[in-house]
């Protein structure tokens, strides 16, 4: 029999450090205030502190502690340690092959793939699965070399000693999320050099071995979903394959594979056919094993080890222990002696924030319900040591669990009746709004717009003094009075700006806003937030979810006093702006302990009370961002038309009840759309935008095949880039535009909010936006005389 893999693990911890130190040092050496040399000590003091951390919770065996540092993103990681860099950094991939690991000229090559430079685009980003972080995509061609050039994780392990078990994306994962090379041939399929990556991995993992590691954990969440254009069985022979591959060497470290994210019982399968020591499941987005499955696998993963992904990495809810629990030993009992069983999480731990004894501010009620990663960890110890040494053992725990989840249960903001009648109350009708062509004669008589009317998505920049007004506020420092005389004039400065420019739709600009999500969360009840709770987002970025613990009501309007205001200064029209209730759950802590239906039923209802009241307040233009839409779209097909059922429904319970003057819009962005146009289309806004300009509006066919008949304005300007598009650029986009879609559907408008741009780069671009528009309806206007 292998080594068991250690009966207590996680999948992997939070990378950012407790006090963002990594942000902070990331940023620190890109804008050359410190060297590549001290940047490398933070991440090497960052290894260390969490190594010590996890080992005093309880991880303690040879493999329990993960080794999934990364200064950036693990699948770019990967790109650099394999040199598979696209054609255009071929100078970075030199660089790479000449320099050891986590030198400053590796780190800073590695940094000029992630972020571009000058007019060498950067690797794509794109959500990995179904959450909210992102990964760099790797450009994969016929001609890609794949060379094993190092890997920080190395020298890692050698320092960290056998306690550390390095995490890799596994190969079947990194070629299915890679996407062809620009130039290759028609057809060509990145996943097709698998026999070319392998070797890679192979030099890779001789060095981990060398190194010291007892274990190497590899990723392959790509095998729960089945959102790849290769047949399953394709998937899964080259799984197979390459496991079978990999574990050829006779000196190797012991593997354990992971199928996080969802359930992929068939993979399972397929893995027990090939030598590696553990396999991981996810028990709690995926599913517990049947008894049939697990009689199976008592004889096919004989003298190995099956890791079950109890404990969630993706949500900050304490485990209900006392049913894992049962439902390990059940898994125990029908394994039988042969196999041995682990606790893991169900997914790295970097979707949670550190530790939740920090949120001292937190009513102590609530907190108790909470686990971040350091707690995850403790359940994970906890249920492990239930296994080797019986329940009596963690007799303790389990009642104390216990006590929680009836706490948080019997909470009378958990279940408010008042809530409750509402949402029962909603009927069909209550998510229909007048057919579009008598809202479009009614908005078009109450706007008055010109043709390819032109808008901004909603924020403004904020100057660091609008930040410095909102965190004065905070702390106390400045009155409510002040505060709200700032941000007003803010607001008229924001106004004044787009009516000097020549903007159709104006909006108020955002300044009171710290985060587009956050900011409702906090003026609505049953939500509370956090002060230390950071969560990677890509690179330095990071979020700071919201928890959204109770039942959802709104005791007071939220956004009228702004758009209010700034609707009272101008004869434009201004466009009120709120968050959409499938984005608030996406990028905030979502209960589960009722259907995410109903909490979208609830959010869409506190929204609706919202836009009656700016109705009222005379805001007849009303956009309901959903840029999330398509991250939380299930991984597996079959469960696409129930999401896309309640998450469209609650859009439509939100903006239902509109008057047919009121123009609502939506805007969408961050993601592939073409593959949710439909769902798009359901959502029944009267105009919306989306991000389309960085693919140079690849989205445009799959709209026009649709047959979308509502308005659109597909982005003309990629907010990402401090890049100020000419008026030629723009008007090229403006014409693929009015090229595919009726003109009179067309408006011309950004990719995105405007916060993260200095006022510069802004007004100078919607100068160009605005004078490309205004060329445009005059080409039109002569064309058709
Ligand atoms: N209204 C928001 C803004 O302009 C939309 C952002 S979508 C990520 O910032
Ligand atoms: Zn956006």
């Amino acid at each position: 029999m292998s080594t068991p893999f250690p009966t207590a693990s996680i999948l992997g911890y939070p990378r950012i450090g407790g006090d963002r130190e990594l942000k902070f040092a990331l940023e620190k050496f890109w804008s050359h205030k410190a060297s590549g040399e001290e940047l490398a000590a933070t991440a090497q003091g960052l290894r260390e502190t969490r190594t010590r951390r996890l080992s005093s919770l309880g991880l303690t065996k040879p493999g329990s502690i993960p080794e999934d540092f990364s200064y950036y993103d693990q699948v770019l990681d990967l790109v650099c340690a394999f040199g598979a860099t696209p054609e255009r950094f071929a100078p970075e991939r030199e660089v790479l092959a000449q320099s050891e690991p986590e030198s400053p000229e590796a780190l800073a090559a590695q940094f000029t793939i992630a972020r571009g430079e000058g007019d060498r685009a950067a690797l794509g980003l794109t959500k990995w699965f179904d959450s909210n972080y992102h990964y760099l995509v790797p450009e994969i061609g016929p001609d890609t070399v794949f060379e094993y050039l190092g890997a920080p994780r190395v020298a890692a392990a050698k320092t960290l000693g056998e306690a550390v078990r390095p995490v890799l994306v596994g190969p079947i994962t990194f070629l299915l999320l890679s996407r062809a090379a620009e130039g290759a041939p028609e057809g060509f399929r990145p996943f097709d050099r698998l026999d070319d990556v392998l070797p890679a991995y192979l030099a890779l993992v001789d060095e981990l071995k060398a190194a010291g590691a007892q274990w190497v954990e590899f990723d392959e969440p790509a095998l729960v979903s089945d959102r790849w254009s290769i047949p399953r069985e394709e998937i899964l022979a080259a799984l197979r394959h390459a496991y079978t591959t990999l574990s050829k060497e006779a000196e190797r470290p012991q593997y354990l594979v992971a199928l996080s994210y969802g359930h992929a019982a068939d993979a399972v399968d397929v893995l027990a056919e090939t030598p590696v020591e553990a396999i991981h499941i996810d028990t709690v987005r995926g599913r517990w094993p049947e008894d049939e499955e697990l009689s199976r696998w008592s004889e096919s993963l004989r003298g190995r080890s099956l890791v079950i992904g109890a404990i969630s990495g993706r949500n900050i809810w304490r485990a209900d222990l006392g049913e894992a629990f049962e439902q390990l030993t059940r898994v125990q009992r029908r394994l039988g002696e042969g196999v041995h069983v682990s606790v893991s999480t169900s997914t790295s731990l970097q979707h949670v924030p550190h530790d939740v004894e920090r949120e001292t501010q937190l009513d102590p009620e609530i907190r108790s319900w909470l686990a971040f990663a350091d707690q995850k960890v403790t359940e994970s110890v906890t249920l492990a040591r239930g296994l080797s040494e019986g329940k009596e053992a963690i007799a303790r725990e389990l009642s104390d669990n216990a006590a929680v989840l009836e706490s948080r249960r019997r909470h009378p903001g958990v279940h408010r009746e008042d809530i409750r009648e509402k949402t029962a109350a909603v009927t069909d009708e209550d998510r229909h709004r007048a057919p579009y062509p008598e809202r479009l004669a009614a908005q078009e008589k109450a706007l008055g717009l010109p043709p390819l009317p032109t808008t901004t998505i909603g924020s403004f920049p904020q100057t660091s003094e609008i930040r410095q007004a909102r965190a004065a506020h905070r702390r106390g420092e400045l009155s409510t009075e002040d505060y709200v005389a700032a941000m007003k004039s803010e607001i008229e400065h924001v106004i004044r700006a787009q009516e000097e420019i020549g903007l159709d739709v104006l909006v108020h600009g955002e300044a009171e806003r710290n985060d587009m999500v956050q900011y409702f969360a906090e003026h609505f009840e049953g939500f509370v937030t956090t002060v230390h709770g950071w969560v990677q987002s890509y690179g330095s970025r990071c979020t700071r979810p919201s928890i959204l613990w109770g039942d959802v009501s709104r005791p007071e309007p939220v956004t009228v006093e702004w758009s209010g205001y700034a609707a009272s200064l101008t004869d434009h029209a201004v466009k009120g702006m709120l968050t959409g209730p499938v984005t608030i759950m996406a990028w905030s802590f979502v209960r589960e302990d009722i259907p995410w239906s109903e909490v979208g039923d609830q959010l869409g209802l506190v929204l609706r009370d919202e836009i009656r009241d700016l109705e009222n307040a005379g805001v007849g233009v009303i956009q309901v961002d959903e840029p999330a839409i398509r991250e939380l779209l299930p991984l597996r097909s079959t469960e696409e038309d129930e999401y896309l059922r309640w998450s469209v429904g609650s859009f439509r319970l939100a903006t239902g009840g509109a008057k047919s003057e009121t123009s609502i819009h939506t805007h969408l962005c961050y993601s592939d759309f073409a593959t949710v146009v439909d769902a798009i289309d359901r959502l029944d806004a009267d105009v919306t935008s989306v991000e389309a300009s960085r693919s140079k509006m690849a989205v445009l066919p799959a709209i026009a095949a649709h047959g979308f008949d509502r308005q659109i304005g597909p982005g003309v300007w990629d907010i990402h880039s401090p890049r100020v598009p000419s008026v030629e650029e723009i008007s090229g986009l403006i014409s693929r535009a009015t090229d595919a879609l009726d003109p009179r559907q067309v408006w011309v408008n950004p990719d995105c909010g405007l916060k993260t741009r200095g006022w510069e780069e802004t007004t100078a671009t919607l100068r160009n936006l605005v004078e490309a528009a205004h060329e445009a309806r005059q080409a039109s206007s002569t064309s058709s005389k």
